[in-house]
């Protein structure tokens, strides 16, 4: 279970640069929930999962992951329980390791990571988890990930990000940069895999479809606040017009990337 407790993020507080990016954020996620999160630009989707992971620190409240606070643990300590993907499909890999020794590298999420010799059992670990990526990358081991598209790079930092299953998943627009076959197939992966381990996700999008057809909830963010929570009761009959359509007038945001 994830809980935030009355979370504020300020930026430069005090200055004449003062930003409050988050304003007194609360939300309890339960074990195992796919929630998705929509928001217009600058409404502060990114810093809550800096906040979540560490990277950020609040000015004020709590984080709780599972009954423990993680507000003032470090982000490299949160790595070990807390997977992320970005939208750059290049920030999740290391472009000069071979998709093994990635893999490697994601079984220490947190650890000091010294290059070994992979044993034919880690092999065998990693190429059945390969495997169900269905890309054919379980025959490409040795394989240097720089050489891959921007799609197979994705689908293994979603491997990579999920390889030590972690407690809690945040997946930051992790398929707006790729085309839209390569995004939804990246997408189903993600469904199968949250699904297969039961992870607690926290996905942001700015594709509506998207937000409806893997979200169990959709949070609604607007200049720092969550302004609505769309539960599994109000969800249940919402097309995705009127999804839209609840989301512009509650954002004020008509803007053509969300409609589309
Ligand atoms: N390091 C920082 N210093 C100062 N202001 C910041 C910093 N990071 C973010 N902000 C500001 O905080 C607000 C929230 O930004 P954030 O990136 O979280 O929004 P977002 O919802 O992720 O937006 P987008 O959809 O455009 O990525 C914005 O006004 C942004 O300019």
């Amino acid at each position: 279970m994830l809980e935030l407790q009355d979370i504020s993020v300020v930026f430069h507080p005090k200055t004449i640069n003062e930003k409050v990016a988050l304003s007194h954020i609360n939300f309890r996620i339960e074990d195992g929930d796919f929630v998705t999160i929509i928001g217009s630009n600058g409404a502060g989707k990114s810093t809550l999962f800096q906040t979540i992971s560490g990277a950020v620190t609040p000015y004020h409240g709590h984080i709780f992951l599972n009954q423990q606070d993680i507000t003032s643990l470090k982000e490299h300590k949160r790595s070990r329980f807390i997977g992320r993907l970005f939208q750059d499909p290049l920030k999740g890999t290391a472009p000069s390791l071979t998709i093994a020794e990635n893999l490697a590298l994601a079984g220490c999420q947190g650890h000091y990571f010294h290059l070994r010799p992979i044993l034919a059992k880690q092999r065998q670990q990693m190429y059945m988890a390969l495997k169900e990526l269905n890309l054919g990358l379980e025959e490409r081991m040795d394989t240097k990930v720089g050489v891959l598209s921007g799609g197979q790079r994705q689908a293994l930092s979603l491997l990579m990000a999920t390889y030590a299953k972690p407690q809690l998943l945040l997946l930051d627009e992790h398929t707006a940069a790729l085309d839209p076959q390569t995004a939804s197939k990246v997408l189903e992966l993600t469904a199968k895999i949250v699904k297969k381990y039961h992870m607690t996700t926290l996905m942001v999008t700015h594709n509506m479809q998207d937000a409806l057809t893997y979200g169990q909830k959709i949070m609604i963010m607007k200049e720092g606040q969550i302004i609505d929570v769309i539960d599994r009761e109000r969800k249940k009959d919402l097309t995705v017009e009127q999804l839209i359509h609840l989301y512009s007038s509650k954002t004020h945001d008509y803007n053509d990337r969300i409609l589309l």
